[in-house]
């Protein structure tokens, strides 16, 4: 494996399954287009703009330990500057041919590659292997928590199979020993704007808003004009076999604006009656109950106050449905297998779900505290890193 030719690193279960899990939660909640056809993202700054800048707290441990992987397996301690973090999912039809990660002159900054595997091949999804063209390991199978680390010269030239079925998560990593490429000054920078305007640094709830009107929306053809293509939030919460209710008129359902409105969640013929402030708010909620419905406990203060649907809030269900669905066989193409292995595994109850309100709410808010605890220590380091903090 350390073959001076080759100089690339395999580490397995260098991950726990809970960090796959919530940096997983993170991603369904947030992700983006990304930069290629059949590719999403979420990319630090882009939790930030999403009023979420608090998910970047559990990146920060597996950001660190990989970091002095790195350095102290290529012999650069203290040399090494992250240029870029980001969750990386890739869906049917995308795939990547022989390439290293500095082939283009715009990358010639990148050192070191950290691919970390989020989910596992098989399971998850189908092809998607990585290949190194020389050397060994010729092939890697991905699993959640491995972690594939070499440089991103021309000695380790790699591709991966295109992806036949679900989608293959990774959190990826670049490493560069030039400083005018450090991912962290830039996003304590921005992280200062956001937070120190007075409105943000108080330690409420953080509700995640949507950076722009359409950056949600995934074409085929990333056209700008979205004749043919799906909102990737709305898609996600009916994949896990939920419905989504707004009250605004019908008439309203043909602007995308409609998404930052408030909505409401339905499942089969009944509505919570509870509003969300708008759809990635319920998309973070919808998915972390997905991720948490093991471990709630439902408490007799939960109230979760459910009705039956009417004819004409079903009509608005399936009016708003048809307009941000649009294109229903592109969302099958693109999300197939993970429609009906990656439901909630779990028996469904309103009950529960309120619970996960309760528990969301606390989970975002300690995150929040340890943003706002940790900023002053990041801005007078120059470094995003975790902090002990008491009780933690
Ligand atoms: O996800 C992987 O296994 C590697 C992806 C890759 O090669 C890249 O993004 O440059
Ligand atoms: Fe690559």
């Amino acid at each position: 494996m350390d073959d001076a030719k080759h100089p690339r690193l395999i580490l397995h279960e260098f991950l726990s399954l809970d960090e796959c899990k919530e940096l997983q939660f993170i991603h369904k909640s947030s992700s983006t287009v990304g930069y290629r056809p059949n590719v999403f993202s979420t990319t630090l700054s882009h939790l930030i703009a999403t009023n979420c800048p608090h998910f970047i707290i559990p990146f920060l441990p597996i950001r660190e330990r990989l970091k002095e992987k790195v350095e102290e397996f290529f012999g650069c301690e203290y040399e090494l500057f992250v240029e870029f973090t980001g969750l990386i999912s890739w869906t049917k039809g995308a795939s990547i041919g022989w390439h290293s990660d500095d082939n283009r002159p715009y990358l010639k900054q990148r050192d070191f590659t950290a691919v970390c595997y989020l989910n596992t091949y098989a399971k998850d999804f189908k092809g998607g292997l990585f290949h190194f063209q020389d050397g060994e390991p010729a092939t890697l199978v991905p699993k959640a928590g491995d972690v594939a680390i070499y440089t991103a010269d021309s000695s380790n030239v790699h591709s991966v199979d295109e992806i036949t079925e679900g989608e293959r998560l990774t959190l990826t990593l670049w490493f560069s020993r030039d400083s005018d490429h450090d991912e962290d000054a830039k996003l304590i920078s921005i992280l200062s704007e956001n937070l120190l305007c007075s409105s943000n640094n108080v330690p409420g709830l953080k509700l995640p808003m949507l950076a722009a009107s359409n950056m949600y929306w995934f074409s085929p053809h990333q056209a700008p004009n979205q004749q043919s293509g799906f909102d990737i939030c709305c898609a996600r919460i009916h994949l896990l076999g939920f419905d989504i209710y707004s009250s605004q008129e019908k008439s309203s359902f043909s602007d995308l604006m409609i998404l930052m409105e408030p909505v409401k969640l339905a499942k089969r013929n009944e509505l919570f009656e509870h509003e969300f402030a708008n759809i990635l708010h319920l998309l973070q909620m919808v998915q972390f109950y997905c991720w948490k419905a093991s471990e709630l406990v439902v408490s007799h203060l939960e109230s979760c106050k459910v009705i039956q649907l009417s004819q004409s809030q079903r009509e608005k269900i399936n009016a708003l449905k048809s307009f941000v669905l649009r294109d229903h066989q592109l969302v099958e193409m693109v999300f197939s297998f993970v429609d009906s292995k990656q439901k909630c595994q779990h028996s469904f109850d309103w009950a529960k779900f309120s619970a996960a309100i309760t528990a969301w709410e606390d989970y975002s808010h300690k995150l929040h505290k340890k943003l706002l605890l940790s900023l002053p220590y990041w801005r007078t380091e120059g470094i995003i890193c975790g902090i002990p903090f008491e009780g933690s």
